[in-house]
């Protein structure tokens, strides 16, 4: 096998242009990147463009790479157009099994044998999705973050059938590309991240099924709370420095043996009608009068903010530590 260098990528496919699709074509031409789309839905293409016009701003925040611009997108009418001349396919479909084994198979079918092919799944293993890829070698997970052109972090991993050179590739690729990139040595379902999100989002909506909290309470509870120290350290380090001087070691003697008290032993909710009203009138409560617009442009201040205040983007000129 003889990929292209990861660093010598110029051009890359983005097939499904949804939320994450759309954001991930933002990211690679704002990174400089030539970028070809294709999505079935007819509409797909005036989403797109709304999509990358509202990123525009954000990520000339994060700073543009040379020759970057949101013209160099060619959003075709076909699968085979969109990857034929791809270096490297990031895949971002709906989240459906069969679905995904079928269209990893045809992108398999249309791309040159040395080309990495990613997944953005959010959860599916790779070895559950390479079933009917003729050449499941060079397929690879990498698992985004909502907005993918804002949030660094991308999970990699391959499943059973995936060859190493193909996970060292994408890890290099998405290095390359500006992605801070956590490469898993093994499968796991929901990988690093999701398995710990959708451990709190579980509990949150068994409090808002059962009355205990409301949305706006749940929310408020990681912006005011723990959301403000896991911007810049983990929940490791942080429950360290809750041992005060005895570190890790007091914490774990101290509160370890609270973690055997009955806070949780839920399983996954059932997601009636009920629950999920609740969700949505709660989300909608709490967007009061803005709009998707509103909240996608507030987001993206924020955490840009937030990357700004934690060093991990440059300041701007006159602006305090
Ligand atoms: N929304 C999120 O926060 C995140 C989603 N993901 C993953 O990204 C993937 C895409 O999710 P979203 O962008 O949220 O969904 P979405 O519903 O916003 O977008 C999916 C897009 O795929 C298109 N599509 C439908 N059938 C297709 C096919 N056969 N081939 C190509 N495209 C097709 C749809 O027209 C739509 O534009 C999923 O695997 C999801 O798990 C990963 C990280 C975060
Ligand atoms: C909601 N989600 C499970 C699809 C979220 C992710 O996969 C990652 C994220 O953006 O938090």
């Amino acid at each position: 096998m003889s990929p292209i260098a990861p660093e010598s990528v110029r051009r890359v496919a983005c097939v499904g242009a949804g939320v994450i699709g759309g954001g991930w074509a933002a990211h690679f031409l704002a990174r400089g990147y030539d970028v070809t789309a294709w999505d079935p839905a007819p509409d797909a293409e005036a989403r797109l463009g709304r999509l990358i016009t509202a990123a525009w701003p954000a990520v000339e925040q994060l700073g543009l790479a040379d020759g970057a611009s949101p013209d160099r997108l060619t959003v075709t009418d076909t699968l085979e157009d969109a990857v034929a001349e791809a270096q490297f396919v990031q895949e971002s479909a709906p989240e459906k099994l069969e679905l995904k084994r079928d269209l990893l198979a045809e992108l398999d079918a249309a791309t040159a044998s040395d080309v990495v092919i990613a997944s953005s799944t959010s959860g599916y293993p790779m070895t559950d999705m390479q079933t009917t890829a003729a050449r499941p070698g060079r397929l690879v997970v990498g698992h985004p973050f909502n907005p993918p052109y804002l949030i660094p972090l991308v999970e990699v991993v391959g499943g059973e059938a995936t060859e190493s050179w193909a996970v060292d590739w994408a890890s290099a690729f998405y290095t390359a590309a500006g992605k801070s990139v956590i490469t898993m040595e093994r499968e796991l379902p929901g990988f690093i991240a999701n398995r710990l999100q959708e451990a709190l989002w579980r509990e949150a909506l068994h409090m808002v099924a059962a009355g205990e909290a409301t949305v706006a309470d749940i929310d408020a509870s990681i912006t005011e709370g723990p959301g403000l120290r896991w911007a810049f350290m983990g929940p490791c380090l942080t429950f360290a420095l809750a041992g005060g001087e005895g570190g890790m070691a007091h914490m774990l003697d101290h509160f370890g043996p609270s973690l055997k008290a009955p806070w949780t032993r839920l399983a996954a909710p059932e997601l009636d009608d009920a629950l999920r009203s609740a969700m949505v009138d709660g989300c909608a409560d709490a967007a009061g009068e803005r709009g998707h617009a509103d909240l996608v442009a507030e987001r993206d201040q924020g955490v840009i903010n937030v990357l700004r205040a934690t060093g991990r983007l440059p300041r701007r000129a006159g602006e305090q530590a």
